[in-house]
């Protein structure tokens, strides 16, 4: 690794949030019958000052002129400086306390109110150049003084170069004062810093932009708090993710980028390039082809519970996590569900439609009650066992049928096969997942086993029935009416059109994939699974992930982290500790977990080794993914 430069940091809008002179002006002139004026003409010069319109000097003492400013005021602020902190320099501080010796502090702001900050970050006196306050024997501020070069035009090159620091110098400021340092010859780089404020004339002379410390420090080689800048990592959520997910991503530091609605396979593989993470809900496809194309991807969340539209194994083959909210939304389903149930058993639906045409049509034939009746729940996971507690407490007899080993609830009765438990149900639900096996689970053959004037739900997913099947069964009457919340082809977003043979059929209720779209669902789900998100990429969790070997992991502290995603295949495991151990890194901790296809490693380690070493853990034979932690 080359030696490490010499950074010297500007003050106001770099390390700190504020420009001092602003702040000082807002303490000063507090109850000033002109403070809005005057306020506002600081802030004009300050910003003239910064973007090179007028120079520096000359601002400086028109600012203070405008001013009556005291001792007291200066030390107002002084004191509460380091809540002003700029949040990139916050999380960064061991970056300034262990380079403290080769940071300088430059600035045309003054020194009692950059002492404080200094200290904090561990950088010595000696080493903040600064313009010093003048007072009078009362207290008030009359001037700077104007022996420092740094009270002048063009001040900060010539500071910098009487310094004799050791070069490479690079320069972090936001204003063109900071700009001249480099344009003067007195540093080797110069990075505009936007965190705080941006200015067009400033970032187009520097040699690039930092929008953080975190930028900063990943473009100049050193260890930061993140090993890689959050801002660049580009997340695209689609299918209109509720915004709390948005909001939760990117206050953790994210590029966050959404789309309404879904894609189709094409239009996903021309996005995805450089995308991060993917967030999509139940209509946008995962496929093979897509994850071929995807050049950056690390992780997939399903916004919702299904993941039968995401390619697993070949996510897991690309060393690509895939995470869901899987029970953020199932009393909405369940909800839906029972709400359904009583629709059909008493027809409100074309009574109602009735109604809105005029028709009054009085009468209780085939209207039934739930009470007492048989609901046959297909696939009793989450929703269909919760399903089966809110309709036996409504007084119905539940019966189910699942492939897995499942508890009865209540007095619910497993069925021995789909079968008998279709010739039992008065009430047919679906509620299976949406694996490929279960296409046309249910078909001509299955309706004619179900009762005569039986009910059919289906909330799970669309290819799980024979839509032509059941239009016959409907037109036939063996079905005395259906409720549809999920199509073998659903529209990809609001504005395409929606088609069926179910369309105008005599109580039959459809629904658009409503089930979980609730405003507490979508909430809910965003929360839980942009934590999963988070948790993933900020420790390496994969809690949750639903093809990985789950790993709960904490914060990184102290060291650094290594994760390694690779195929399941012998000898992984001995060849990276050999690397590590060669590398002479010494480890704090280590995890590993494996399922049949895919292992995940993690190992702890302590900060000081050669960077240099950890190439050779990328390129060892099955190796998915390798990611570093700080
Ligand atoms: N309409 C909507 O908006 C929503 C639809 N869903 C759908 O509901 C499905 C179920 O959700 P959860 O209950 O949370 O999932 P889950 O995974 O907890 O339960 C699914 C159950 O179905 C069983 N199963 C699968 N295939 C079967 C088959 N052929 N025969 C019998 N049992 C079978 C499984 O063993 C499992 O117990 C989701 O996978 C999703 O596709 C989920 C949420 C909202
Ligand atoms: O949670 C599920 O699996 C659902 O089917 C809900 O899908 P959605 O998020 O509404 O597209």
């Amino acid at each position: 690794m080359s030696a490490t430069p010499t950074f010297v940091f500007d003050f106001d809008s770099t390390l700190v949030r504020i420009e001092t002179l602003e702040a000082l002006a807002d303490i000063a002139l507090a109850g000033h019958p002109e403070a809005d004026n005057v306020r506002a003409e600081i802030a004009k010069l300050t910003d003239q000052a910064m973007s090179g319109e007028v120079d520096f000097g000359t601002a400086l003492r028109r600012r203070l002129a405008l001013l009556p400013l005291t001792r007291a005021h200066v030390e107002q602020l002084a004191d509460r400086i380091l809540d002003e902190g700029t949040w990139s320099v916050r999380r960064n501080l061991r970056f300034f306390q262990e380079n403290a010796d080769k940071i300088v502090i430059l600035s045309g702001g003054f020194r009692e109110i950059i002492a404080p900050v200094a200290e904090g970050l561990g950088v010595a006196p000696e080493r903040v150049l600064a313009n010093d306050l003048v007072y009078n024997a009362e207290g008030r501020v009359t001037g700077v003084d104007d022996q420092n070069p740094l009270s002048w035009d063009n001040g900060k090159p010539k500071v910098i170069e009487a310094l004799g620091l050791a070069r490479p110098i690079v320069m972090v400021g936001d204003g063109w004062n900071d700009a001249e340092v480099k344009l003067a010859g007195a540093a080797d780089r110069f990075y505009a810093f936007t965190e705080i404020a941006r200015r067009e004339k400033v970032v187009a002379v520097a040699d690039a932009e930092a929008p953080s410390m975190d930028e900063l420090l990943h473009a100049e080689g050193m260890a930061g708090r993140w090993s890689y800048p959050r801002a660049r990592i580009r997340m695209l959520l689609l299918e209109n993710i509720h915004p709390a997910a948005v909001e939760r991503l990117q206050e953790a530091g994210y590029s966050v980028e959404t789309m309404k609605g879904a894609l189709d396979e094409d239009d996903l593989i021309d996005k995805i390039k450089g995308v991060h993470v993917l967030g999509i809900r139940s209509k946008t496809n995962v496929t093979a082809r897509v994850l071929e194309a995807a050049d950056r991807l690390m992780a997939v969340a399903a916004f919702c519970i299904g993941t039968n539209q995401i390619d697993l194994d070949a996510c897991a083959d690309h060393g690509v996590a895939v995470f869901n909210a899987p029970y953020s939304n199932t009393r909405s389903v369940v909800e839906l569900a029972i709400g359904l149930t009583i629709t059909l058993m008493r027809d409100v639906v074309d009574k109602s439609a009735g109604m809105h045409a005029g028709k009054w049509n009085k009468s209780a034939d085939g209207s039934r009650e739930l009470r007492g009746k048989t609901l046959g729940i297909v696939g009793y996971g989450a929703i269909g066992s919760q399903l089966s507690v809110l309709a036996e407490a409504l007084g119905m007899r539940v019966i189910f049928h699942d492939l897995s080993e499942r508890l009865a609830l209540g007095n619910a009765r497993r069925m021995r096969n789909l079968d008998a438990l279709l010739a039992e149900a008065d009430v047919v639900t679906l509620h299976v997942d949406g694996r490929k096996d279960n296409a046309e689970l249910i078909g001509a053959a299955q309706f004619q086993q179900m009762k005569e004037g039986a009910l059919f739900l289906n909330l799970s997913r669309g290819h799980v029935v024979n839509i032509g099947a059941l239009s016959q069964a409907i037109q036939g009457g063996r079905i005395a009416g259906a409720a549809l919340d999920v199509f073998p082809e659903e529209p990809r977003t609001n504005a395409d059109p929606f088609e069926s043979p179910l369309m105008g059929l005599k109580n039959v209720i459809l629904t658009p994939h409503i089930g979980g779209s609730t405003e507490e669902a979508q909430e809910a789900i965003a929360e839980f699974a942009a934590e999963r998100l988070l948790g993933y990429l900020n420790r390496g969790d994969t809690t949750f992930a639903v093809n990985l070997p789950n790993v709960q992991l904490s914060e990184v502290s102290g060291g650094h982290r290594i994760l390694h995603i690779h195929r399941n295949q012998p000898g992984v495991m001995a060849a990276l500790n050999r690397e590590l151990a060669s590398a002479g890194l010494n480890i704090l901790g280590q995890h590993l977990k494996t399922d049949e296809r895919t292992g995940y490693v993690i190992t702890d380690v302590d900060r000081d080794y050669d960077p240099e070493a950890l190439k050779a853990l990328k390129t060892l034979d099955g190796t998915l993914r390798f990611r570093l932690l700080h």
